[in-house]
């Protein structure tokens, strides 16, 4: 399989290469930041030995190479551009970039089936965060008020998280809309009660030293439910990523969400 990074030189982007040039059946043949000065990878030290080029512009890529598979850690801002490019020359995205709009998922989704192209938009690849949205839903069922608390890194470009905007899609579609709080409750700072999705709470925390957690957190009749998700390193990423773009050379869709593919 034949894998491109755009994003190489990120948090995550540089962890996805690393990933590709360690698993057997998958070959690197191009990494992309338009803004990287570099013209090969081994100018970079952490990989001094891998002569594979920088792309500094999409069109070079499809001239250039033969990629099956189109890795996107990126920006909010370019993520959308990158997967219709991918889309539009047969390159199969595996996007893990986080900050797409509803409604420019499903324009790539429409997208992907006319070009008969699989795909794959995840807001999280680590399979323990994908059980805690699956959890999250279920106790939904049962206990219908709930808040998201997500914790992140103070680098992190958007808020709410896409994790946390994805639970909360997962559990809208099991409650629903639902109020909750005291309907005359009055903010006396502006944003004490959190962004607010169909009803439910999402609070959004960015330190030094974070990586990425989430707790999903229930209350009902005399108890409480907590689920929560520690990614304390950006491997734990990984096993999904993988997993992703073996699954993307199967289907003709672009899938939105690991859970579809697990
Ligand atoms: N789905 C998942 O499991 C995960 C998703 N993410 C998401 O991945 C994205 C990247 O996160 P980090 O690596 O922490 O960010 P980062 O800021 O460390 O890296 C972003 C990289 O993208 C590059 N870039 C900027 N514009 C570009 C463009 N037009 N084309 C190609 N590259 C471009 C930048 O130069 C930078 O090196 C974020 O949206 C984040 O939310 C992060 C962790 C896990
Ligand atoms: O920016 C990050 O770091 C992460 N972004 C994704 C998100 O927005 O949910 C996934 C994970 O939480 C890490």
């Amino acid at each position: 399989m034949k894998i491109i990074v755009a994003g190489f030189k990120g948090k995550m982007g540089a962890t996805a290469t690393k990933m590709v040039l360690d698993t057997e059946d998958f070959e690197l043949v191009g990494v992309y930041d338009p803004y990287a000065e570099e013209n090969h990878l081994n100018e970079l030290t952490a990989f001094a030995d891998v002569d594979i080029p920088v792309f500094h512009n999409k069109e070079d890529i499809v001239e250039k190479t033969q990629a099956d598979v189109w890795i996107d850690f990126t920006v909010p801002a370019a993520a959308y551009e990158n997967t219709r490019f991918a889309l539009k020359n047969g390159i199969r995205p595996v996007v893990g970039t986080t900050g797409f709009k509803e409604a420019e998922v499903k324009e790539l989704q429409t997208l992907a089936a006319d070009q008969s192209v699989g795909g794959l938009i995840a807001p999280n690849f680590a399979i323990g965060a994908v059980l805690m949205m699956q959890f999250a839903a279920k106790a939904a069922q049962y206990f219908p008020d709930v808040e998201i608390i997500e914790m992140h890194h103070d680098q992190k470009l958007d808020a709410p998280s896409g994790t946390a905007i994805k639970t909360a899609e997962m559990i809208y579609a099991e409650r629903g809309t639902h109020q909750q709080g005291h309907p005359d409750e009055k903010e006396t700072l502006e944003g004490a009660r959190g962004a607010d999705y169909k009803g439910m709470k999402i609070h959004s925390v960015r330190l030094p030293g974070l990586v990425a957690h989430q707790q999903v957190q229930f209350g009902s009749t005399g108890e409480g439910l907590t689920i929560r998700h520690d990614s304390f390193d950006r491997s734990s990423f990984m096993t999904g990523v993988a997993l992703g773009c073996r699954k993307v050379m199967e289907v003709k869709t672009l899938i939105y969400g690991l859970e579809n593919l697990l």
